[in-house]
């Protein structure tokens, strides 16, 4: 899973070369098309499917693929989702695996009102997974993958402690300190998904794991200002790294 449908349909395409499938030489078909909110595709063993913005849109999609696979009858699905999100003091342009998520008041859990009552769901990833996913690096990547705690915050600007949005009451240094504490409490990366995705898988039973590309340096800025080529390359990254994992996943099914 990741948030926009072309990432999705790229992940897809890149998916269907690496395990040399033949859907490599095929038009992918949006099996949601007619539902026009998000995009879903099947290459072989892997299903690619986008999102949206944020949790409400996140957790409907992720309740509606959990049903699908047990409807399915799939066995041990592990899901990913692969992303972008704001790095605190790593280069841009680096992956962070998640070990954990955690909400915007800095507790390590997804809290939803049901029937009039919040519940604190906890938001923990498979530290297997995690582990795995990052052993996978590469020594001549071009990019450093780190493996750390993410802020799923619910919104882009004051959420994640931004000063350059239409509503801002709280100063540089208020900010400053606000992202040292995430920094102190082993939090690698900010985006708005994270906490609710690992609390769900988690609800679940389903192994999962967050990997996202960091766009700036939080620490540095509020404003994404590499151009539009090079954040699209930078989008492959999680993509590259996701693929080597489900890459030796399949390798390692056949060969037992
Ligand atoms: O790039 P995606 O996967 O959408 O992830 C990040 O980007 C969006 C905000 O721009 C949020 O959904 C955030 O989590
Ligand atoms: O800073 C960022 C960048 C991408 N996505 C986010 O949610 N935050």
């Amino acid at each position: 899973m990741g948030g926009t449908k072309y990432r999705m349909r790229d992940f897809a395409q890149y998916i269907a070369e690496l395990l040399d499938l033949p859907e490599k030489n095929k038009k992918l078909v949006n099996l949601t098309k007619h539902s026009q909110r998000y995009a879903m595709y099947k290459v072989g063993p892997v299903l690619s499917v986008s999102h949206g913005i944020g949790v409400p849109s996140m957790t409907t999609v992720l309740q509606e693929v959990i049903k699908l696979l047990a409807y399915a009858k799939v066995k041990d699905p592990i899901i990913f989702r692969i992303g972008t999100s704001g790095g605190l003091d790593i280069p841009p342009g680096s992956v962070v695996v998640s070990s954990f998520g955690l909400n915007g008041n800095l507790g390590k859990t997804y809290d939803i009102p049901v029937l009039g009552k919040t519940r604190q769901l906890p938001s923990i990833l498979d530290s297997r997974v995690c582990q795995e996913v990052h052993s996978l690096s590469a020594d001549n990547d071009d990019f450093n993958t780190y493996i750390g705690g993410t802020m799923g915050a619910d919104d882009f600007y004051i959420g994640q402690g931004r000063l350059d949005g239409p509503f801002c009451d709280y100063t540089q240094a208020d900010k400053m300190a606000f992202l040292n504490t995430l920094k102190d409490l082993g939090v690698r990366n900010i985006e708005m998904e994270a906490n609710a995705f690992a609390a769900y898988t988690r609800a679940a039973g389903i192994r999962a794991g967050i990997i996202c590309v960091t766009f700036l340096n939080r620490l540095l800025g509020d404003q994404v200002t590499p151009n539009k080529t090079t954040l699209n390359e930078w989008q492959k990254r999680p993509m590259i790294v996701a693929g080597r994992y489900i890459a030796k996943y399949f390798e390692d099914i056949k060969i037992e």
